[in-house]
């Protein structure tokens, strides 16, 4: 797949703050690709370097092998909302329109039909301050895409949504891949991530610690978790071989495994005295991942696995 964005060893400081350290990643064509980490990792930094806001210490940005990147292929809904207030929502997406060089015709008619697609459909003469925040969201989101970028950066789209607009972009998020678009993904919301992107980027204190696709990423990283309903002593389970920490809630412990654990095998070696209502072992998802990342910052083990 064609490359539309690369980010080349990326560096950038703040005054004594270290924001985001030797970064590279790509976004390719037609793919939906995630920059995940913990707040403050240094996502809306690299963000904000390749849409020009600032510029990198070190490194390099190109769109499409080029090094100037061309600002009306790109689309950007920022993390920060915000349309002015009192203009009339028409005016607003053929304003942002022209200043990307777009022809008003078609931007009207693409305007015209997004605002029915998402429920907005008589709303062109309302102005924002007018229409609720989730509906100022819509607009905001339209205004990204009405000139038909090639690449897409979505800083935390599903904030502040309800669960049947959060369903509208996912859908027109993934169609919007589907027909070539490159996009660029920040969530913190982990279910809607591993359901949407094909690859992943994750940042740790400005640096990368994962990259690569989303499958092989679940497979690399996603060690086992044994549930056990039944009564039993924290300590007693935390002291079993291969589990790095037990969480207890009531009669309910879920004891996560070290990497590499054969199940079948670790299940022989359970004592004969724990109370086993029901068993199940599984995977853990990426909501997990992350957090395991974050809170025990067990960083060295996922670094080495790092690839393109
Ligand atoms: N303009 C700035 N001046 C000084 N420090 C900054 C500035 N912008 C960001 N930082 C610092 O750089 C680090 C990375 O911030 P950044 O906003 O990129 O993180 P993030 O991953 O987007 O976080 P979040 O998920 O909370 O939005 C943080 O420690 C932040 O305090």
């Amino acid at each position: 797949m064609e490359t539309m964005l690369r980010v080349d060893q990326l560096s950038k400081a703040f005054k004594n703050k270290q924001a985001v350290r030797d970064v590279s990643f790509d976004v390719r064509k037609g793919e939906i690709m995630a920059i995940l980490g913990p707040n403050g990792a240094g996502k809306s930094t690299t963000i904000r370097n390749i849409m020009g806001i600032m510029y990198p210490d070190e490194g390099a940005i190109s769109f499409s092998g080029h090094d100037k990147i061309p600002r009306y292929k790109i689309g950007y809904l920022p993390e920060e909302r915000g349309l002015y207030k009192n203009v009339k929502v028409m005016d607003i997406l053929l304003y942002l329109a022209e200043l990307k060089d777009y022809p008003l015709k078609k931007a009207r008619e693409r305007a015209l039909a997004y605002l029915k697609k998402f429920d907005l459909e008589g709303h062109e003469n309302s102005s924002i301050e007018e229409l609720s925040k989730g509906m100022g969201q819509k607009v905001q989101f339209i205004s990204s895409i009405i000139h038909e970028p090639e690449l897409l950066i979505l800083d935390e789209p599903f904030s502040g949504l309800d669960p049947v607009s959060q369903d509208l972009f996912k859908t027109e998020i993934r169609k919007l891949a589907e027909k070539g678009t490159a996009i660029l993904l920040s969530s913190h919301q982990m279910n809607l991530v591993e359901e949407m992107c094909d690859r992943l980027f994750m940042m740790h204190n400005g640096e990368r610690i994962i990259y690569g696709d989303m499958d092989d990423v679940k497979e690399r990283y996603a060690n086992f978790k044994c549930t056990i309903r039944g009564k039993n002593d924290q300590h007693e389970l935390e002291g079993l071989p291969d589990v790095e920490r037990v969480e207890q809630d009531e009669d309910t412990s879920v004891l996560y495994l070290t990497r590499d654990v054969e199940p079948v095998s670790w299940l022989k070696h359970l004592p004969e005295n724990l109370t086993v209502q029901e068993l199940s072992i599984d995977r853990i998802s990426l909501h997990e991942i992350f957090i395991d990342i974050a809170t025990t910052g067990n960083i060295e083990q996922k670094e080495g696995a790092t690839h393109a």
